[in-house]
């Protein structure tokens, strides 16, 4: 059988005497896009960060396809075939979309004719088309979120870790991101996301994780992981009781 695309064996991480996260563990299969959600602070970024090679585990192993990977630096683990998006969307204010899209194409080829004509295909892919050559300090605060998808895939990631992709985006803009974010898996890249909003994990995941203080304490189907007792502790606390059916 082949390995996962992404296992996550037991890593831990301790800040002083704070366990952000404790012996976590999970798969990612090929092609699916796993939701991650949590109470604040329930450590989901700090999980990230060690994927993403942020910050090294303190134990455990992080295998893509097989390779551990922890403990590399993010642009070897960016090569490797992970890339991320931040909550923060910061790109080259005075960059055009499509200089900004070159940028992490030079992780996969130093070939400029091929990396422009990726990003000018990943602009088209994004919608940005019309605005290729705007300065990125120019897009609205959607469009720059838009193109902080782009810059990730630009570095044609296998798996693409995305966080909070539709916090301050309106309605339709949510359900604009949720088509592309399908669209995303569509060209062959699995995702992980992190995301408050609950409708955009419902209608999104294949399967959900629930984190609280450090631990996995849900994996499965959406509809299953939402009604479960733990999860609805860990959100509303000891006194929620759970409705009936
Ligand atoms: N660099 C750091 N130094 C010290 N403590 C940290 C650091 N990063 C995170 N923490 C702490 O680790 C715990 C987990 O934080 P983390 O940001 O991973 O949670 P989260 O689930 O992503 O929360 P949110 O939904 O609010 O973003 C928190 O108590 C946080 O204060």
């Amino acid at each position: 059988m082949n390995a996962p695309l992404l296992s996550v064996e037991a890593i831990s991480k301790r800040f002083g005497g704070l366990q952000a996260v404790k012996d976590l563990s999970f798969r990612l299969e090929e092609g699916e896009i796993l939701g991650l959600l949590g109470p604040n602070g329930a450590g989901k970024t700090t999980a990230f960060n060690m994927i993403a090679g942020f910050f090294r585990p303190d134990e455990g192993r992080v295998l893509l396809a097989g390779r551990n990977v922890a403990g590399l630096k993010p642009w070897d683990i960016c090569k490797a075939g992970i890339g991320r998006t931040f909550q923060l969307s910061k790109p080259f204010g005075d960059l055009s979309v499509v200089e900004n899209l070159m940028v992490g194409g030079f992780a996969r080829s130093s070939d400029r004719r091929r990396i422009r004509t990726l990003a000018e295909e990943i602009a088209v892919f994004l919608g940005l088309e019309a605005k290729a050559e705007t300065e990125a300090h120019n897009l609205t605060a959607f469009d720059r979120r838009k193109l902080e998808l782009g810059r990730a895939l630009s570095t044609e990631p296998r798996l693409l870790l995305m966080d909070e992709v539709v916090a301050g985006a309106t309605p339709s803009e949510a359900v604009e991101m949720v088509a592309l974010v399908r669209r995303v898996r569509e060209r062959g890249v699995s995702v992980l996301i992190v995301e408050h909003v609950m409708k955009v994990i419902m209608a999104l995941s294949d399967r959900v994780l629930v984190m609280d203080r450090g631990a996995l304490i849900a994996d499965g189907r959406p509809q299953e992981v939402v009604t479960s007792p733990d999860v609805l502790k860990a959100y509303f606390g000891e006194r929620y009781v759970v409705p009936r059916a």
